[in-house]
């Protein structure tokens, strides 16, 4: 049998690197060891693959599976839905699109000027929804901390999942701490069983935050929508900010509204397209 071929779009958002794999009219099996193989190929090097599917659910353009570097799976990516919305939209000549993922639907639109909006849903609190291992009645912080308890170089994270599990460290200054070496062990900790993705927050103004995120199943990214989400809803809850921010990431900002009218999140951002190319033949041998 003969390798199907397949095309892959490589974009970015906000320089998180997202590659795009339209699998709505052919049926090939994409297994973490795959996933691994293609992410670690210069040309097809990716934080997010976003995957499209058949829709499941009518009035939807695709169902939607987004696989980390490491080939584990995440049920949202903020930055790869605008890729995938700038694609949809120049695919039916319509100014919105609308996702599917385990996490639920997400509705997107043209905002004008290059950005995309993204309806990312509304945030879950609960300690059970985090998922956190055991529970906390407060999810505004809850008692976790690294380094020794009398001088806990991180500590007392707010928790929150944006359809995928976040904890955001409350800082004076996101540069002063070396997140590739605590990043691995906080996204691991035992009281996320489901593992989270980190990140550092300095609140600058009251509508103005600044991130780094390290991102479970990827690393240090240049900037996770999901993680935007989740800082700035837990710095509204605490009373840091208000409910619309700009959350500014090593790749640039995104601005984030906290809708009062159903608890939604709107993110918008840009989105970039840098080369397309197929998958390598060999590769897929494996899979089909
Ligand atoms: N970069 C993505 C999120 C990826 C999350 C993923 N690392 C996980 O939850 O496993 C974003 O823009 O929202």
């Amino acid at each position: 049998m003969s390798a199907p071929s397949i095309r892959y779009r490589k974009m970015n958002g906000l320089g998180n690197e997202i590659l795009v794999v339209d699998l709505r009219a052919q049926s090939v099996s994409l297994t973490p060891a795959l996933v691994r193989e293609i992410a670690a190929r210069p040309d097809t090097h990716f934080d997010q693959m976003m995957v499209l599917l058949r829709p499941r659910s009518h009035g939807t353009d695709a169902y939607v599976r987004i696989f980390n570097t490491d080939g584990s799976l995440s049920a949202a990516c903020g930055n790869g839905t605008r890729c995938i919305a700038a694609l949809a939209m120049e695919e039916t000549g319509r100014s919105e699109a609308t996702f599917e993922t385990d996490a639920g639907l997400l509705p997107s639109w043209d905002a004008g000027d290059g950005l995309i909006t993204v309806d990312m849903g509304a945030p879950k609190f609960g300690w059970s929804e985090i998922p956190l291992a055991r529970e906390f009645a407060d999810t505004r912080a809850i008692d976790l901390r690294v380094g020794p308890a009398e001088a806990p170089i991180l500590s007392q994270p707010s928790v929150a999942n944006m359809g995928n599990p976040h904890a955001i460290f409350w800082v004076d200054d996101v540069g002063a701490y070396d997140l590739a070496r605590l990043g691995p062990q906080l996204e691991t900790d035992p009281v996320f069983p489901e593992r989270a993705n980190i990140s550092l927050a300095q609140v600058t103004a009251p509508d103005g935050i600044t991130l780094r995120v390290w991102e479970r199943g990827a690393g240090l990214t240049r900037a996770c929508g999901s993680a935007a989400c989740a800082a700035a809803v837990a710095a509204a809850r605490l009373g840091l900010t208000g409910r619309s921010v700009t959350v500014t990431l090593p790749g640039g900002p995104l601005l984030i509204e906290w809708r009062e009218r159903d608890d939604h999140v709107l993110m918008t951002g840009p989105w970039e397209f840098e080369h397309e190319g197929m998958l390598p033949a060999g590769s897929l041998e494996t899979a089909a």
